[in-house]
């Protein structure tokens, strides 16, 4: 069953594009991760799933409801924004408390306990929220986010400005909550490494359309035909063999990795031509392995080339 839907989804601020007829879905229970650059219209997306903005084109609806019109629908979902909208001054327990009483939830205590625990923050349920540090924040606006036990999950960029440790509990938190409760989660995110290991499905939007959906096992292993790793003699990468092979015309990019170079090709060329090369100008490979392509490698690709898949 789908649980959020885009069909021909257009949106212009001042005459400019923002998104040209984007269409994608989301199954129940997945976690997808919406990827694009700076300015690529992933919150505006979330802004008209939510009601927030109305479209100029094309339907956007969660569980089959317009939440721009479907009050009861709304009360299925939950968001997070990077601005949680929490009154510093007021402690953990009394902000949550405020919520639950918006929601009308039953036993809000009991509710409000559990989910203190379940981000780690009991022991400072009763402190100003303007003494937590950001991360703290950014679980405490998860809590929220979940305090009425959505169906549904928006979070925008969950991961900005927490240290590894806060991501990964943010991470652990997000699996958690798709495990357990079977909880549909869209995520914005520039964490391509974050989004990589916790979602299932992604699109990647730019330049107003979307460039690729699918699994990220399918779009990494896509990518396949365009990396290869090559290991030399000795296993040591001779000192200019790196500038080397960034200087051959099938290389968009060339990487350190594992006593060897991860290289990712244009298309333009294959591996046998960038070995033949290498071995040409006199260095001795031992070992060359094609790989899957990382997500970045993936994401960059449709960014910048404007290549479509699906
Ligand atoms: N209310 C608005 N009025 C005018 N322009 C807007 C409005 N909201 C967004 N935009 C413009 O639409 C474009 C997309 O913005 P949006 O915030 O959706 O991008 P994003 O993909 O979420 O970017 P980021 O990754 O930087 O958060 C930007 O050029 C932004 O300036």
């Amino acid at each position: 069953m789908q649980a959020i839907r885009a069909e021909n989804l257009s949106k212009s601020f001042d005459g400019r594009a923002v998104l040209d007829n984007v269409s994608f879905s989301v199954e129940k229970g997945e976690i997808f991760g919406y990827l694009g650059p700076n300015g690529a219209g992933k919150t505006t997306t979330i802004n008209l799933f939510l009601g927030l903005l109305t479209p100029d084109g094309g339907t956007a609806t969660v569980n089959g409801a317009d939440l721009g019109s479907d009050d009861e629908a709304r009360r299925r979902i939950g968001v997070l924004f990077e601005n949680n909208g929490f009154s510093e001054r007021q402690s953990a327990y009394e902000n949550l408390r405020y919520f639950a009483n918006l929601y009308g939830i039953e036993d809000p205590e009991g509710r409000i306990d559990k989910l203190l625990g379940m981000i780690g923050m009991s022991d400072r349920a009763y402190d100003p929220v303007g003494t937590f540090s950001t991360g703290m924040k950014r679980k405490l606006g998860i809590a929220r986010a979940i305090l009425h036990k959505p169906e549904v999950l928006f979070l925008d960029e969950p991961s900005s400005g927490l240290d590894p440790d806060a991501q990964r509990m943010v991470r652990d938190l997000i699996l958690s909550l798709s495990e357990s409760d079977q909880m549909t989660v869209f995520i914005n995110s520039h964490h391509l490494d974050e989004v990589q290991r916790i979602c299932t499905r992604v699109a990647i939007l730019a330049r107003g359309r979307i460039r690729a959906e699918d699994s990220i096992a399918r779009l990494t292993a896509s990518g396949k035909e365009r990396t290869v790793w090559i290991a030399f003699e000795g296993g040591v990468v001779p000192g200019d063999a790196l500038a080397s092979i960034r200087s051959n015309p099938v290389v968009r990019r060339a990487d350190p990795e594992d006593g060897g170079v991860t290289c990712t090709l244009t298309g333009e060329g294959s591996a046998a031509d960038l070995i033949s090369a290498l071995v040409a100008a006199g260095y001795r490979i031992e070992e060359a392995k094609k790989r899957s392509a990382n997500l970045e490698e993936i994401y960059l690709r449709y960014v910048h080339s404007g290549e479509e898949a699906s």
